[in-house]
């Protein structure tokens, strides 16, 4: 049985302030056709109402138009999520909403029909900023709040008594049920942005989950290096690079000199301390293109790509070198020694063929009295190996 998960308080804000940065966007594009309304307002009004009651109009519905769309424009480049935006967007809002309502004081009063027209537009108006205040329902409420009451002053200002009651009662039900029903929209679009939040926010999270695994899978726990799951895919890849370029790469198989003589003799714990110290000190010897793993127990492999023979003979004397000089541990003091093998692909070679040829390097450099570096084939050994 599958639950579904209740939202975190972080979706459910973050909803909110995207639902809050849409409604700011959509109000600004629902302001900027508004003149659109105002010239059908006009020639409407054009010979049936006094020039002057047009002009106040328009005055009024200019200054709170040009305001709104700067303090919107300000609001929307700065990000849309400042506390102050909040009461700013309302104001606009119901400053809006009162731009229209005057509509209803200076222009309605004079003719039946044009009256009916007017009524008509407001109810258009209140429709297009239904579907704009979707997203931030109060700002809705503020808008047409103000809109009905200061419309229904002016109806009861300009209209015989029984006509007003008349468009009261139609504009007051029309508003109520826009209000109404944009308070359900509301709810759904915000639950479908809380919902896309929670679930880019889920994907985020098992995609991070999947890449500790993958890398978990990947790493050997003692050590930090990667282990021989991941040596087996780089030495894949590596051999597909080598069939293309042709170009050479080597291996070197490190295996710590009687590592159980210091179990043995400390303990496996210590034992765990000395394979990690070595692993640290094997890091200072490596190019960042290089390539390390825990084979397995002691033993390690180091892959060295585009390396030829010559070179990776003297990285391993090079390690072997810097593992010899310093104990690995303090305490206790715990001085190692390492045996390496070295081998390099050669054309047409297997991966298996590799590794046997590097692991018989180490069973040679061990034969020959440990701390050394071999390689399988008959290349000159570093002068100085002991
Ligand atoms: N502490 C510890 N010991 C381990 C781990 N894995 C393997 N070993 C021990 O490593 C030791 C390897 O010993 P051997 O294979 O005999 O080799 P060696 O003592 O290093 O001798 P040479 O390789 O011949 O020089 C064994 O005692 C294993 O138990 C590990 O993860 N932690």
């Amino acid at each position: 049985m599958t639950t579904t998960p209740s939202p975190t308080e972080s979706d459910v804000s973050i909803a909110r302030a995207t639902g809050f940065s849409e409604c700011a966007i959509a109000l600004r594009r629902a302001l900027s056709t508004t003149p659109i309304g105002w010239l059908l307002a006009v020639w409407f009004c054009w010979g049936r109402v006094p020039t002057q009651s047009i002009v106040l109009w328009l005055a009024a519905a200019f200054t709170v138009w040009a305001g709104s769309l700067w303090v919107l424009q300000r609001m929307i480049v700065s990000g849309s999520q400042l506390p102050i935006h909040r009461p700013q967007l309302r104001w606009i809002a119901g400053l809006d909403g009162f731009g229209w309502g005057v509509l209803t004081w200076f222009l309605i009063g004079y003719d039946p029909v044009l009256d009916a027209t007017l009524m008509a537009l407001l109810c258009g108006v209140t429709s297009v900023n239904a579907q704009v205040y979707g997203t931030y329902v109060v700002a809705y409420y503020g808008q047409i709040g103000i809109l009905w009451v200061v419309s229904v002053i002016g109806l009861l200002h300009g209209l015989d008594s029984q006509r007003a009651l008349d468009y009261v009662i139609g504009l007051g039900v029309f508003i109520g049920l826009t209000a109404y029903y944009t308070g359900a929209i509301s709810k759904r679009l915000l639950e479908g942005i809380r919902l896309q939040h929670a679930n880019s926010s889920l994907a985020a999270q098992l995609r991070t989950a999947l890449q500790k695994v993958e890398l978990d899978a990947a790493t050997d726990a003692l050590t930090g290096h990667w282990n021989r799951r991941a040596l087996d895919d780089v030495l894949k890849q590596q051999v597909e690079r080598h069939t293309a370029s042709g170009k050479p790469f080597s291996i070197l198989m490190l295996d710590i000199d009687f590592f159980k003589n210091i179990n043995d003799e400390f303990g496996h714990m210590v034992g765990d301390d000395v394979l990690r110290a070595f692993a640290q000190r094997l890091r200072e010897f490596l190019r960042s293109a290089d390539f390390c793993a825990r084979f397995g127990g002691e033993e390690f492999v180091v892959v060295l790509p585009e390396t030829s023979l010559a070179t990776a003979l003297e990285v391993g004397e090079r390690i072997r070198k810097g593992v010899a000089q310093s104990p690995l541990l303090n305490k206790p003091r715990i001085q190692a020694t390492v045996s390496i093998g070295v081998a390099t692909m050669e054309k047409g070679q297997s991966i298996h063929a590799l590794f046997a040829a590097a692991d018989a390097a180490v069973y040679l450099a061990k034969n020959e009295g440990r701390n050394q570096v071999r390689s399988h084939t008959p290349m000159p050994v570093c002068a100085d190996s002991v």
